[in-house]
């Protein structure tokens, strides 16, 4: 069964430690919500995970340490989704897309068959066929965002690491990504996706990693990671929790100051 194996990941960015030996195993067909507040490491954890910033600890893919594999090699095996979304040129969203493809062929050899299928496939999962001529920077941010998503699931890999995919989506978008994000798992998949939207975390993943000061908070099912102690702890806000339409329902909420014994806020 494939598996994606991240031992004892550590990372330092500028003389300071920002990812804390973090460790986690991942099966084939799992989609694990990377959560935790700002500066938590989640982004320099998933560049770690890629060897693009400097990382001590290994990551396996199938028993195969990644940082061993030549670029395009890796890029055959896992997609990464960063959370810039700057497009410098004004290509066309087909011709950004069909880079995605690029791991995949020799260079300067033409597109094959199965470049433009899975170039067509990436267009339609992220809802893009109307815009495929538009040039990407005549696009809206949240348009831009589905591009390099798509550009993303064009490379075909068996890993996707995505970071804040979310962000910039209306929430018709956030709900079909989620969905999407489930598919590619069903399909045998393992996607790990950074998020700040916990009910779309506890609703859609089936494993949470809480990253909290670089260092692994919690793991594990959504219910048992987002528990209102655990809110508070790292996150420093009161959370309802409830079941609504099937699922979890985590809303942050500003409740009314506790009051202390004399009625005082
Ligand atoms: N190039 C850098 N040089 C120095 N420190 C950095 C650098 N990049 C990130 N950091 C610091 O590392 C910590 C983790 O940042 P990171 O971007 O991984 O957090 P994050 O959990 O993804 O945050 P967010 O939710 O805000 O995107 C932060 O304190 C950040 O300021």
């Amino acid at each position: 069964m494939s598996v994606l194996t991240i031992e004892d990941l550590s990372a330092t960015l500028a003389g300071k430690q920002v990812v804390k030996s973090v460790s986690l195993t991942v099966g084939k067909g799992s989609f694990t919500g990377l959560i935790g507040p700002n500066g938590a490491g989640k982004s320099t954890f998933l560049r770690a995970c890629l060897g693009l910033v400097p990382a001590s600890g290994v990551v396996r893919f199938d028993g195969v340490d990644l940082s061993a594999l030549k670029a395009s090699e890796r890029a055959r095996h896992v997609a990464y989704l960063p959370q810039e979304r700057e497009t410098a040129w004004a290509m066309s969203v087909e011709a950004v897309v069909t880079l995605g493809r690029l791991p995949h062929h020799a260079r300067f050899s033409a597109p094959s068959e199965r470049d433009r299928a899975a170039t067509e496939a990436a267009l339609v999962r992220m809802d893009l066929s109307a815009f495929r001529h538009r040039a990407v920077t005549s696009l809206s941010g949240g348009e831009r965002a589905r591009v390099l998503i798509a550009r993303a699931l064009a490379q075909d890999t068996p890993v996707l690491l995505a970071d804040e995919p979310l962000a910039g989506l209306d929430p018709q978008h956030q709900i079909a990504l989620m969905r999407l994000f489930r598919e590619l798992a069903a399909e045998g998949r393992i996607v790990i996706a950074s998020m700040h939207d916990l009910t779309l975390a506890a609703r859609w993943c089936d494993r949470l990693l809480l990253l909290h000061g670089g260092r692994a908070h919690a793991e594990g099912r959504p219910e048992a990671v987002l528990t209102a102690e655990t809110l508070e702890d790292v996150y420093t806000v009161e959370a309802f929790i409830g079941t609504a339409a099937g699922g979890l329902i985590v809303q942050p909420v500003d409740l009314p100051q506790k009051k202390d014994e004399n009625g005082h806020g």
